[in-house]
């Protein structure tokens, strides 16, 4: 008897509450330590020591350029690539342990969807989700039953019986998702799963599947190269460079404060962390006569719509320049990222930051950049 025959169907109708509002203490629904990967001695370990946890009902994005190892990883949770050493638990499964019967039962806890589908072209939409359920021995009733349930949850109740060759990607991508949710389980992976797809079908598919979270409690794992699928629905993110783990935290943290460069960059086009060249190439490390401070604000949670630079106007009597900014909203909480040019006012950073800080902000001097009129006379000399 399978679990799916013991508890069959009803989970997906239920209407479970938004993971955000979960009890404080959750279970780690998986947990990766020291995993290690060698494939070949000569190039060294594509992973190398990675250690991560996901929380039960999280969405948790692994990003990493192409080569970071991001695929080597997700396809070692589930076993399609057996790593040289570490140990992976996933929901309760020593994963690095199993074999055999006992591995084919865990992986059924863990559902996987891919950049091209993998759909069964021969099949159509219906039998392709029936296909895992056949392999797991439910009996035909049960699958006739499971089956609309399951294309209604991803909304293609009306393409049962179409093939792959006459669904769109984004189709093809919910078919997939459908077969990945038909045993019912514990936690999905994505891997690179909205890459071949157009932004607005990206967009459609990132959606289902934060609503698939939020509906079933589903915790959801996904490995991707663009921080806009990361910012779009992880709650967590991991950065992997060169096979390691470069920063590992809530997506607001790392949105708010990344620490590696690789995390940087990868934020460049998303939060307004890097400066664009006009503005960087004004900055210089240390003061000189003809510079004035830049400063760097970033807004968080409530201070976010707080009018905080006319605040530091009225207050320390500064005309600051805006040079770059932007305010965004990540795990649906704002985030602005403000570099102000502050005129006149060297000797009022200290207490610009002490209130800065005071408010639950974090302002930072990133440099020194030649303020505006000293700029126009040195084009003007030019
Ligand atoms: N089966 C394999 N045999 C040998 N080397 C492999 C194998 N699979 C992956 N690699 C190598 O491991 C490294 C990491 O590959 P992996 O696919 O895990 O990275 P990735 O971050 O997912 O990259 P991409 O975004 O380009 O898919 C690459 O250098 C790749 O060539």
């Amino acid at each position: 008897m399978t679990k799916l025959a013991l508890s069959p169907v009803l989970r997906i109708d239920e209407k479970v509450e938004p993971s955000v509002t979960a009890a404080p203490a959750r279970r780690q629904v998986v947990r990766v330590e020291d995993l290690t990967m060698v494939y070949d001695q000569k190039a060294g370990p594509v992973l190398d020591k990675v250690s991560l946890s996901v929380e039960e009902g999280d969405i948790h994005g692994i990003i990493g350029r192409s080569g970071a190892g991001k695929s080597t990883l997700v396809r070692c949770l589930n076993r399609l690539v057996v790593p040289t050493s570490g140990r992976i638990e996933v929901s309760g499964h020593d994963i690095t342990r199993l074999s055999g019967a006992d591995l084919r039962g865990a992986r059924r806890d863990i559902g996987m969807i891919f950049q091209h589908f993998s759909l069964m072209s021969s099949r159509t939409a219906a039998d392709n989700v029936a296909l895992p359920l056949e392999i797991a021995g439910i009996s035909k009733e049960e699958i006739r039953k499971r089956i609309p349930v399951l294309l209604d949850l991803v909304g293609l109740s009306n393409k049962a019986d179409a093939y792959p060759v006459e669904l769109s990607g984004g189709q093809k991508q919910r078919v997939g998702i459908a077969r990945a949710l038909a045993l019912d389980p514990k936690v999905l992976l994505s891997d690179e799963a909205t890459s071949a797809l157009d932004p607005e079908t990206t967009e459609q598919i990132l959606s289902l599947l934060k609503d698939i979270n939020r509906r079933l409690g589903l915790t959801i794992v996904l490995i991707t190269h663009e921080m806009e699928v990361v910012r779009a629905i992880a709650s967590h993110v991991t950065v992997l460079e060169h096979g390691q783990v470069v920063e590992s935290g809530p997506t607001f943290d790392v949105f708010a404060f990344p620490k590696s460069p690789v995390a940087r960059s990868f934020l460049s086009s998303i939060v307004a962390h890097e400066l664009p060249p006009q503005v960087a190439g004004r900055l210089s490390p240390e003061p000189s006569s003809d510079t004035a401070p830049v400063l760097r604000i970033v807004f968080t949670g409530e201070a976010a719509e707080e009018p905080v630079v006319a605040d530091l106007a009225v207050k320390f009597g500064i005309r600051a320049s805006i040079l770059h900014g932007r305010i965004d909203y990540i795990d649906e909480r704002p985030l602005g990222i403000l570099t102000l040019l502050l005129p006149e006012a060297a000797d009022r950073v200290p207490a610009i930051l002490a209130h800065l800080s005071s408010l639950g902000l974090h302002g930072e001097v990133i440099g020194h950049a030649v303020r505006s009129s000293a700029a126009g006379t040195r084009r003007a000399a030019s």
